[in-house]
């Protein structure tokens, strides 16, 4: 059997689908962004005359501490990780986004892919990430599966 959680401490999902969704010891992690519980985003700022400024890095940094907390309230971590699949808006940002990456996983880390994508669920967004993780069951999940 299967386990699926909304986590009320995170954003609320835009649409009817949870957080993750754990089958076994496989943990299926929802596309995740930098956004946060009031709506807002991390990585994007405003002016007063409007002008907006998006930072890959500062996004990217965010998505993958939401991921991290989504892992830490089942017991896990970013050690957890076996896949991640990234969108990014477009690959100029590859190398920010890469920079940043590089500071939480190495070549020990998950494997991964990469591609660019037409658009994301807000036109503030420049990356969304869905990973994949392996941790135990709890006894409960266990039980069913
Ligand atoms: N995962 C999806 C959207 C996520 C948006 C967000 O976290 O801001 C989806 O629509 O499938």
């Amino acid at each position: 059997m299967t386990d699926s959680k909304v986590l009320p401490h995170l954003a609320t999902p835009r649409g009817r689908f949870p957080h993750y969704k754990q089958a076994g010891d496989l943990v299926f992690i929802s596309g995740t962004s930098s956004r946060l519980p009031d709506n807002t985003f991390v990585g994007v700022e405003v002016d007063h005359l409007g002008v907006t400024s998006l930072d890959i890095r500062a996004q990217t940094r965010a998505v993958i501490e939401n991921i991290e907390s989504i892992l830490n309230s089942m017991g896990g971590g970013l050690g957890d990780l076996v896949q991640i699949t990234t969108y990014l808006v477009s690959m100029n940002d590859f190398g920010g986004y890469n920079e940043v990456y590089a500071q939480y996983f190495d070549e020990t880390g998950p494997s991964r892919t990469t591609v660019a994508v037409h658009q994301l669920p807000h036109p503030h967004l420049l990356i969304e990430i869905q990973a994949v993780a392996k941790i135990p069951a709890t006894p409960e999940i266990r039980k069913q599966s």
